[in-house]
C-alpha cells in the first residue's frame, strides 16, 4: 500500500473545492495515498446553532443528541461535494460518515470523546484501489446515535485518525498561513511563528485562539504527532507544533489571545459565593478565574446558572468583558511581563477586573471595549510587531 498522508480542511478552506481537490491530486500524483478531514464549509454550522438555540436552551440529553444530527449535518455535505470534485478530475475518491467505520464515542452529546476508530473500510478501500478517503469530521457515534465532539472539533478527528494509522505528522489547511503570535485580523503587525511548543499552543487554543481545538493539540502531544498549520490558498512554508525542546525561536512572550465567550458573575454577598460556586461545579458549569467574589464562566451557562440561583438576587452578570491572555514558557517567575503589562494597562486607564497567573500564561478580564486596542498596545509593548 502507497503511504498516507492526513490533510485537514477547516470551513474556511472548502469554500474553494478546487483548490482543495487539488492539494489532494498533487499528494495522489507523487504516489500517496491521502485521508483528508473535512469539516462543513465555514458559516453552516454556526446558522444550524443559531437555529436550534431559537427554539430551545439544549438543556436536556435527548435534545442534545438531536442538536448532534443537526450540527453534524455540514460535515457530511462537505464530505460528498469533495469526493464529486475529486472524482471530476480523475481522482478515485470514497468518502465515510462516522457511523459508517465507525468513529465511537463516549455519551457526552456535543463534548464527546472518541474511544475507537476502526480503519478497515478505509484500509481496504486503499487496496481496492482508492487514492483518497475523505472522512467527516468532528462527527462520532454512540449506540448507532450521532455525536460531535465540540466546536472546532475536526482537528481531533485529524489527529486521531494520525495516531489509528501510525502517522506522525497531520497537516491542518486552514485560511492563514501559520500561526501568528496574535490574531492578524485584529493585530495586523503579528509575527508568523516558525514552530510552538503543544504547551504554548494548548494555551492559546484554551484562550480563544481559533487555530487548532485544544483537545487536538493535547492528543498530538501524547502521541508525538508533529502538527503542521498550512495555509489552503498561499504554498508557503506554515507552522510546526512540536515539543518545547525543538522549538527554534524564543521570544519572552509567545502569543497574545482574547475571548470574549465568557461572562463575569459578581457576588454582592461574599458569604454565599463558595457554596454557590458549589452548586454550579455540581451542575458541571465550568467555572474560571475565581477572584475575590467574582467568577467567569462561558456565556451558554448563564441561563442554566440564573436557573440554579432563582432564590440568590445578590449577584450581577456581565457580559461585555473580554479576556486577554500573554502566553510564554515561565511568565509568571519573570516579573518583566507583569510590569509592562500594568504599565501599559495604567498608561491607557484600563481596569482590570480579575487576574490569574500560571507559569504559562497570564489572563487578565477587562471591558470589552477597551480589547482589541489594548492586544495591540501589549503587541507592540513587547516587541513582537513586524
Ligand atoms: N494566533 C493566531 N494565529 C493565526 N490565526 C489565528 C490566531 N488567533 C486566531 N486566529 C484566527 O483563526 C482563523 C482560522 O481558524 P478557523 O476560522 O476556525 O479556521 P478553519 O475554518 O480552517 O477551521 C484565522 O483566520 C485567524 O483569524
Ligand atoms: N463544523 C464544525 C467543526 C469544525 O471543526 O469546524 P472548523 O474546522 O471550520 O473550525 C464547527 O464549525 O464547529
Amino acid at each position: 500500500m502507497n503511504k498516507i498522508i492526513i490533510k485537514k480542511f477547516g470551513g474556511t478552506s472548502l469554500t474553494d473545492l478546487n483548490r482543495v481537490a487539488n492539494l489532494i491530486k498533487n499528494d495522489i500524483e507523487k504516489g500517496y495515498n491521502v485521508i483528508a478531514v473535512v469539516s462543513a464549509a465555514a458559516g453552516f454550522t454556526d446558522q444550524m446553532a443559531f437555529q436550534a438555540r431559537q427554539i430551545s436552551n439544549l438543556n436536556c440529553r435527548q435534545e442534545l443528541s438531536e442538536y448532534d444530527v443537526l450540527l453534524s449535518a455540514g460535515e457530511q455535505i462537505s464530505c460528498g461535494l469533495l469526493a464529486i470534485t475529486l472524482l471530476s478530475v480523475g481522482v478515485n475518491a470514497k468518502s465515510w460518515l462516522a457511523w459508517q467505520l465507525p468513529i465511537v464515542t463516549d455519551n457526552f452529546y456535543s463534548e464527546s470523546k472518541i474511544k475507537k476508530i476502526k480503519i478497515d473500510h478505509v484500509k481496504r478501500s486503499f487496496a481496492e484501489g482508492y487514492t483518497a478517503a475523505i472522512i467527516a469530521g468532528f462527527q462520532g457515534i454512540h449506540d448507532d446515535r450521532i455525536t460531535t465532539f465540540g466546536r472546532g472539533g475536526s482537528d481531533i478527528s485529524a489527529i486521531a485518525f494520525a495516531v489509528v494509522f501510525g502517522i506522525r505528522t497531520c497537516e491542518i489547511f486552514t485560511d492563514i498561513d501559520g500561526i501568528y503570535t496574535a490574531d492578524p485580523k485584529i493585530v495586523p503587525r503579528a509575527r508568523k511563528l516558525k514552530s510552538i511548543s503543544y504547551n504554548e499552543i494548548l494555551e492559546m487554543s484554551s484562550s480563544g485562539a481559533k487555530i487548532l481545538h485544544n483537545r487536538s493539540v493535547q492528543l498530538a502531544m501524547k502521541h508525538n504527532i508533529k502538527v503542521q498549520v498550512l495555509s489552503t490558498f498561499e504554498e508557503v512554508e506554515g507552522t510546526t507544533v512540536l515539543h518545547e525542546k525543538d522549538v527554534l525561536e524564543r521570544y519572552l512572550i509567545t502569543g497574545i489571545t482574547y475571548s470574549t465567550h465568557e461572562a463575569l458573575v459578581t457576588f454582592t454577598n461574599f458569604a454565599n459565593t463558595l457554596d454557590t460556586l458549589r452548586d454550579i461545579a455540581g451542575a458541571n458549569v465550568k467555572v474560571d478565574m475565581i477572584h475575590g467574589s467574582s467568577f467567569l464562566i462561558s456565556k451558554f451557562d448563564v441561563d442554566l446558572m440564573t436557573k440554579l440561583l432563582n432564590k440568590n438576587e445578590n449577584y450581577v452578570v456581565n457580559n461585555n468583558i473580554a479576556k486577554i491572555s500573554i502566553i510564554g514558557i515561565g511568565v509568571m517567575s519573570n516579573t518583566e511581563v507583569m510590569y509592562r503589562t500594568l504599565k501599559v494597562l495604567s498608561e491607557k486607564k484600563i481596569e482590570i477586573l480579575a487576574v490569574t497567573m500560571s507559569e504559562i500564561k497570564i489572563s487578565i478580564v477587562v471591558q470589552k471595549k477597551h480589547a482589541e486596542a489594548l492586544i495591540r498596545d501589549l503587541h507592540t509593548e513587547y516587541e513582537l510587531d513586524v
